[in-house]
């Protein structure tokens, strides 16, 4: 049976040293100021900034949401962006994703400072990442915290370790075959069109998941003694918890899969808790860079 990896213990470790550093750094006259930004409506992105401007005055930040309705226009999208850009009491921006389709993502995304790009998705940033610039990039909230995971079960070395990532989207998979290739781990990306997914999975010593689809690992694609990171979090239908009840499933069969696995991250309560509190670390990063002052490591 496998160790679960507790990602809000772990989440609440993060978000405690965060506070602890604001405190220090804002004796120095500096506050961390956070500025998250949310186009239209919809329920579930509401329920995640909504936790992570919680987190921000938590940790002691300059909180500061922005929700414009769904017909906002790109160039007043654009606007704003520059606007917080140009704030010097900002340190951080977060625009969510995805952006309603009359919206381009790419030119919101790019518009952003590199140096308050905290969600690490610039081509500065993905540029450094990619080059194993690490000190100076943003790295993307989710897959720092899941390496942060990682780091509990095999330590921050991966040499001679094989892993796979399940997926290669710009802010999950492949930034995450980047931390683990700079881990020094054999990299192998999988995606929709892979074949024999199960039997590659079978090869992997860390199996990572970034598909989106409930449940679709299963437990024999996982080797004996594996560590497991699912990143995915799926809200499907519960009827047992009550007619139109939903619950929250990872891209993992967990039950199947922790009688394999070594080590593995639940759903809920792995990897999300720990993207907003790496969220948290790279807006204090920020705001220590501003300062002129070595940030704290994480
Ligand atoms: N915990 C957290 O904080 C976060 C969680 N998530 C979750 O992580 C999951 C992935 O998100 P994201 O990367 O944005 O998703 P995307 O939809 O952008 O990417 C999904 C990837 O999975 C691949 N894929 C889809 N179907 C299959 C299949 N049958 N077999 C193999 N590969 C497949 C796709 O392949 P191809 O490229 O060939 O189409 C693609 O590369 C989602 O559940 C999302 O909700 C996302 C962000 C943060
Ligand atoms: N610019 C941008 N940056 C992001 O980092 C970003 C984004 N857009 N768009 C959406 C995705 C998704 N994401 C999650 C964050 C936290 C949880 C999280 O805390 N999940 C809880 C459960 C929350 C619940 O109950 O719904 C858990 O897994 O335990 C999940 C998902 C960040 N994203």
């Amino acid at each position: 049976m496998a160790e679960i990896i507790d990602g809000k213990a772990l989440a609440e470790d993060v978000v405690a040293k965060v506070k602890t550093e604001t405190a220090r750094l804002t004796e120095t006259g500096v506050t961390p100021g956070l500025a998250v930004v949310i186009v239209g409506e919809d329920p579930a992105s509401q329920v995640y900034v909504a936790s992570k401007s919680r987190r921000a005055k938590e940790c002691g930040f300059h909180s500061v949401q922005h929700s414009l309705p769904q017909e906002t226009g790109e160039e007043e999208l654009v606007a704003l962006v520059e606007e917080l850009n140009a704030d010097p009491a900002i340190h951080g921006i977060l625009v969510q994703l995805p952006l309603p389709k009359h919206i381009d993502e790419g030119r919101i995304i790019q518009t952003i400072d590199p140096d308050k790009d905290v969600d690490g998705f610039h081509f500065i940033n993905v540029g450094r990442l990619g080059t194993g610039t690490l000190g100076s990039a943003f790295v993307p909230c989710t897959p720092a915290g899941a390496m942060l995971m990682l780091e509990r079960v095999r330590g921050r070395d991966l040499s001679g370790l094989s892993a796979v990532v399940i997926g290669r989207s710009n802010i999950v998979g492949k930034p995450m075959a980047n931390l683990l290739l700079a881990a020094n781990a054999t990299v192998t990306i999988a995606h929709s069109r892979t074949k024999d997914l199960p039997a590659l999975a079978r090869t992997a010593d860390v199996l990572v998941a970034a598909v989106g689809r409930p449940e679709m690992i299963r437990g024999d694609w996982v080797k004996p003694g594996a560590t497991v990171i699912d990143v995915g979090i799926n809200r499907i239908p519960a009827p047992e918890k009550g007619e139109g009840k939903t619950r929250l499933v990872g891209d993992v069969a967990f039950a199947e899969a922790k009688e394999n696995a070594g080590a593995i991250t639940p759903v809920p309560g792995g990897v999300g808790p720990m993207t907003i509190a790496m969220l948290m670390a790279n807006t204090l990063t920020s705001a220590f860079r501003t300062a002129g002052l070595e940030p704290p490591a994480f």
